[in-house]
């Protein structure tokens, strides 16, 4: 799943930015033009996702939105010597010419937690954010990659799927729930604790992203080996609590922002070599019949189209069939409040 592209990542990363050169052949000739968007780019996620975006050469365009502070964020990153050509676009009526001919979009807009709160909490303010964004997406990029951070992500990503019905231009292959800092913080959990190579792990991560509708599978981790009954349970809880755990350790000044944007692109990462016809499997929220609810964190396939194919959960334990249970409830909640937000008739 994750672990190759970590390391290549970085890799690639640094090589692209000591060679802008090489940057440039490679993307004149042999990869295809890919145009990405960061909405939300002035942000704590915004601007290091920018960056990382910024060095990667699988990206040719990288159009920079908020509605305030992009100018200064987006000539900062500009001058990184690598290929992608970066525009910035501030203010509502630069979002439709920030938009136009993206490929993939990356929603990392709206209000992060702060200690004592649930990332519900947050739905107020960023149910509105995430509508009004998605809107602009249905009308000038209306085939592309949706990868929505904001939270709570478990009711935007409904909120998404129901504007895009709206217009009509709704294709489950391409909204995609950001769920990749689950994995990467079981990967990292996991690997520490048994003093395994963080890059030789993988660690399956479904259900949504909160709480406990945030599932790791360890009985499915590679490499696999022996965890007591209280490893597990400490291990899946950490996991879970790990949005908290940074949200309090920064008391008051955000949530995760640094590891939350090597994630995310990671994922965006993903979906691009997707798109290039190099297909790969990670764990993300989508639109999904593997379980009774509607949306749902599981592997997924990448290709061409977006999704390609949604996986099942394979053979759980009797631990996180238990977990499974738990958290359907919570989580078909929460995408009912998604629904019932764009269609308050219905509720
Ligand atoms: N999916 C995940 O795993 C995950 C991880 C971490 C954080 N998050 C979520 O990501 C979101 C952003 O977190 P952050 O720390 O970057 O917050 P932040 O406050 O630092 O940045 C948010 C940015 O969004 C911008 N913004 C607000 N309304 C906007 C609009 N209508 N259009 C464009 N931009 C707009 C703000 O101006 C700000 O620059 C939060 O909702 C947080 O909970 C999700
Ligand atoms: O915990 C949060 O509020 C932010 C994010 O969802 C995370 O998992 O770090």
């Amino acid at each position: 799943m994750a672990a190759r592209s970590v390391a290549t990542l970085l890799k690639r990363s640094v090589s692209a930015a000591t060679s802008t050169q090489t940057t440039r052949c490679m993307s004149s000739s042999s990869t295809p033009k890919r145009k990405v968007a960061v909405l939300g780019a002035a942000g704590g996620i915004g601007q290091p996702l920018g960056l990382l975006m910024k060095l990667n050469p699988l990206v040719t365009d990288l159009s920079l939105y908020d509605i305030a502070g992009t100018p200064g964020v987006a000539a900062d990153i500009s001058h990184v010597d690598t290929g992608a050509r970066v525009e910035g676009f501030a203010g509502e009526q630069d979002l439709g010419e920030a938009l136009k001919g993206c490929d993939v979009v990356i929603i990392p807009a709206g209000v992060p937690r702060k200690p004592g709160m649930t990332r519900d909490d947050l739905f107020k303010i960023n149910a509105g954010i995430v509508k009004g964004l998605c809107t602009a997406i249905a009308e000038h990029c209306p085939g592309a990659l949706v990868n929505m951070i904001s939270n709570p992500v478990n009711s935007t990503v409904p909120i998404a799927a129901e504007v895009f019905k709206q217009h009509g231009t709704y294709d489950p292959r391409k909204l995609f729930g950001v769920t990749t800092l689950d994995v990467v913080r079981a990967r990292t959990f996991y690997s520490s604790l048994k003093g395994l190579s963080v890059r030789e792990v993988n660690v399956p991560v479904v259900g949504g992203h909160a709480g406990i509708t945030i599932l790791p599978l360890f009985s499915q981790a590679s490499p696999k080996v022996q965890l007591t009954d209280d490893e597990i349970e400490a291990l899946t809880k950490r996991t879970q609590d790990g949005g908290t755990e940074v949200v309090q350790a920064k008391a008051g000044k955000g949530s995760a922002t640094l590891s939350m944007a090597y994630a995310g692109a990671l994922f965006a990462e993903a979906c691009i070599k997707g798109l290039n016809g190099e297909e790969n499997i990670q764990c993300t929220y989508v639109a999904s019949n593997i379980t009774d609810l509607p949306f749902f964190s599981s592997k997924v396939r990448l290709g061409k189209n977006g999704v390609e194919e949604v996986l099942g959960l394979g053979t759980l334990s009797d631990y996180e069939q238990n977990g499974l249970d738990a958290l359907k409830e919570e989580l078909r909640s929460s995408i009912q409040k998604g629904i019932d937000f764009v269609n308050p008739q219905h509720a």
